[in-house]
């Protein structure tokens, strides 16, 4: 076998959409036909070894929905999910399982991801035993090595999850993920349902992990100043599509899109010369109707005409991609 090239992705999305159907009333169906939300639209978006990409947005944007579907967690309907150069959208059965194993996932709260009536160190065990890896007895000392890996100490593993806090339930969990060895993590708002102190120590942990074992992390946020430390690069999503992406540092000292440049203002800067952009204007339009060419017009200091007939295409400088027509 040849070894592995580093500059090749672990995984990568082309052009990726996943639609849900809108339940609508049988008038409006007979009027309109069935109706689609356009969650996530033709993204493409790739991760290497060792790297973090930072997908960031408002709520609704299709962030989670793209991370699941990655992860075969939610179906893709059009475009194609590369795991290390083959295309594997379409697998099933042996292959899929093997690729569950490859790829995990980290969500929001940690409460609702573990059975609350187990001991922690069954919850950690949990996918050694479903896919029965090890003897028991290399199973409770892999347990061991994980819970010390995550920062937690041997006396938490024989307790409840009630009896733990929210941060070392979270270190439990990517415990639990990081125990089949994955290539790709999902991890989504992992922080979101803590204090800022202890989200701040699981952003490390993560930065950590990665380091570790050359993890490709892909990691959902709405919070800019987190993603910026962690990220190699941030993609910025609204309504379904990537509207831009560059290396972080790039993306916040110079963002390009106004989107962007609308959620980095929303940031307490330092630097008092720093001249805030004006906040967009109202809500986040209804996915299941989104604003024809740029979804993004009806609430843009910028919009011009020919922002409501096409949709900008991706114009790239570099490492530096933005869909914008004002954009220069
Ligand atoms: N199973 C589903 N059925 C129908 N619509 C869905 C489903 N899952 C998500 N959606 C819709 O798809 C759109 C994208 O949702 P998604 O959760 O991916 O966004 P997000 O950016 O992750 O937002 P949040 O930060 O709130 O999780 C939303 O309009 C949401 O209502």
């Amino acid at each position: 076998m040849n070894a592995p090239d580093a500059a090749e992705p672990v995984i990568a999305a082309d052009n990726l959409s996943v639609r849900f159907p809108v339940h609508t009333g049988l008038r409006e169906r007979l009027r309109t036909g069935r109706r689609q939300l356009h969650a996530v639209d033709g993204v493409s978006l790739a991760v290497r070894a060792s790297e973090t990409v930072a997908l960031i947005g408002e709520s609704g944007s299709g962030k989670s929905t793209f991370g699941k579907a990655l992860l075969h967690l939610e179906t893709a309907h059009a475009g194609a999910i590369r795991f290390h150069g083959d295309d594997v959208t379409a697998a099933t059965g042996d292959r899929l399982r093997e690729l569950r194993r490859r790829r995990q996932l980290v969500f929001q709260n940690p409460y609702a991801a573990i059975n609350r009536r187990r001991l922690i160190r069954d919850v950690i065990a949990e996918p050694l035993r479903y896919h029965q890896l090890g003897r028991a007895d290399d199973r409770r000392a892999r347990v061991h090595d994980l819970a010390g890996l995550v920062g937690l100490s041997p006396e938490h593993l024989d307790r409840y999850p009630h009896e733990l806090s929210g941060g070392q339930l979270q270190r439990v969990v990517i415990a639990r993920a990081l125990a089949l060895e994955p290539e790709f993590l999902v991890a989504d708002e992992p922080t979101a349902s803590l204090d800022v102190s202890v989200g701040a120590q699981i952003v490390n942990l993560f930065a950590d992990m990665r380091d570790r074992f050359g993890l490709a992390l892909l990691y959902i946020s709405h919070d800019l100043p987190t993603v910026a430390h962690l990220a190699d690069r941030i993609a910025v999503m609204y309504l379904g599509r990537i509207v831009e992406s560059a290396p972080a540092a790039e993306l916040v000292e110079n963002p390009r899109h106004p989107y962007t440049q609308v959620l980095l203002a929303s940031v307490p800067r330092r630097d008092p010369g720093h001249r805030r952009t004006a906040p967009a204007r109202g809500e986040v339009p209804d996915a299941a109707d989104r604003p024809s060419g740029c979804h993004f017009r009806t609430r843009c200091p910028l919009a011009m005409p020919v922002c409501a007939e096409q949709v900008p295409a991706a114009q790239v400088h570099g490492e530096h991609m933005v869909a914008c027509h004002a954009a220069t």
